[in-house]
């Protein structure tokens, strides 16, 4: 398995280009079982994620077409076309490699009257049940049944009906699968305590250029009203919010200054104003985000919360650059219940961490000292590459494939600002 090496201690400065989000591809992207016209998604990352929900429209009978852009240059464009859906199956080995292939299940309710979706079970991060997302879809008048690992959702005249619910606890994912399902319901949906995410608005965003009927965007009241039939139509992809959020903690931690060019301020206040507490400083500009260390960094006290509040994808990066400050962090996490399984990697490489439950305390070291480490998910990998460029020495990040996941040409972005950093591959 290849690894990535980093000799650490570089300062780093200069312009990283912020591409398009993992979350947000995953979810416009099933988009296209919602329509026998042409969908086509630009800015789109090259990632392992967008690749593997790729093979799984595939296997659905949706024909995709990737256009790369020039070498050097950010952002795909993928052409997707369901004339017609082949099967309605999404299986196991799919959807356990990939949580976010539970996404289909709203979009081929919809459009076939029938979807069985494996249910995806845990994960390093925690429990992380669908429930919320079968509820919603049975306000809408889906059937639902378990059984032999799969979830079989039908609706009884072939087409689901509008419906209401009320979310009992924010879930982006719930959200977004009850949206793609109401889109063409027979009806009005109303969706209550529903996630405002950036990559919601997204959805949201591409649902209305298909032609779908939408209102209360951005807010937790979603109102929609099922169309008879989705359009195709071309769409850019949002920028990465939790990309550029871990590349300003980058220049955090080196004591850099790092211009996160593509970066929407706007999508990430609670980041960007927690930077700021650590003493960062934070110009917006028309392309982008700049952000530059002044001087030691403080420590903070964070929890996190659904958007606009402090994202969980946030809170191991925020961690890892915790360790470099003069005093004692308090961090909590809400949204999950085991995220925090970077702490004995960063452990190993200096930190003094406290972890009680939920809660974690960062006690600031003097020192990083690099090592060979391993985390059992992308953003627990993302605050060891952060660790290991502050550290002193060589830090090794074995499995590579959750950073694979997750950030586009990690390696290449962060060499071209003075950072040592390398992929080894296994051979
Ligand atoms: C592909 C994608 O977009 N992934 C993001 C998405 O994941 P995902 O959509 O899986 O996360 P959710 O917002 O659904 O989860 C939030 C909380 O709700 C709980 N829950 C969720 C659904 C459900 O049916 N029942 C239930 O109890 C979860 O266990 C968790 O405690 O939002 C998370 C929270 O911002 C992010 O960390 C992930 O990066
Ligand atoms: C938890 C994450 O993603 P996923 O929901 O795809 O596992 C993440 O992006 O940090």
């Amino acid at each position: 398995m290849d690894s990535i090496l980093i000799q650490g201690g570089k300062r780093l400065e200069g312009a990283i280009p912020i591409s398009g989000a993992k979350n947000s591809a995953l979810t416009l992207l099933p988009c296209a079982l919602l329509t026998a016209d042409k969908l086509t998604l630009t800015n789109l990352p090259r990632l392992a994620d967008v690749d593997s929900f790729g093979h799984l429209l595939n296997g659905l009978g949706v024909s995709t077409k990737i256009e790369g852009v020039k070498k050097g240059e950010f952002g795909r464009r993928m052409t997707l076309q369901a004339g017609e859906i082949a099967s309605t199956v999404a299986p196991y080995d799919m959807v356990r490699r990939m949580r976010a292939s539970i996404l289909v299940l709203g979009p081929l309710l919809a459009r076939e009257g029938e979807a069985t979706v494996s249910l995806p079970g845990g994960c390093a991060i925690g429990d992380r049940p669908i429930d919320l997302h079968l509820r919603a879809l049975e306000a809408m008048g889906a059937e639902i049944e378990i059984a032999a690992g799969f979830v079989k959702a039908s609706a009884p005249k072939g087409r689901i009906s509008g419906g209401d619910y009320s979310f009992p606890v924010v879930s982006v994912g719930a959200t977004e699968n009850a949206l793609m399902a109401a889109a063409t319901a027979n009806g009005r949906t109303q969706l209550f305590n529903a996630a405002r995410e950036p990559e919601i608005v997204d959805l949201c965003n591409l649902l209305v250029a298909m032609g779908a009927k939408i209102s209360g965007i951005g807010s937790s009241h979603l109102i929609i009203d099922g169309v008879d039939a989705l359009h195709g139509c071309t769409y850019a992809v949002m920028p990465d919010r939790i990309e550029a959020g871990s590349y300003a903690c980058a220049a955090g931690i080196t004591g850099g200054s790092l211009d996160l060019i593509g970066a929407r301020p706007e999508d990430m206040l609670a980041t960007t104003n927690a930077l700021a507490q650590c003493g960062l400083v934070i110009e917006i500009h028309d392309k982008g985000i700049k952000v530059t260390a002044d001087g030691p960094l403080k420590p903070l006290a964070i929890s996190t919360a659904p958007f606009p509040g402090f994202a969980t994808d946030m809170q191991a990066q925020f961690m890892a650059m915790l360790c470099r400050t003069n005093g004692e962090s308090f961090l909590e996490e809400t949204i999950f219940e085991n995220r925090y399984m970077h702490v004995p990697e960063l452990r190993r490489m200096g930190a003094n961490i406290d972890v009680r439950g939920r809660s974690a305390i960062v006690h600031g070291v003097p020192k990083l000292t690099g090592a060979q480490v391993m985390a059992t998910d992308l953003r627990a990998s993302m605050s060891l590459v952060l660790a290991g460029l502050a550290a002193e020495g060589e830090t090794e990040v074995l499995r590579v494939y959750h950073l694979d996941r997750g950030y586009e040409r990690l390696e290449e972005k962060l060499s071209a600002v003075g950072a040592t950093i390398e992929r080894k591959s296994a051979g």
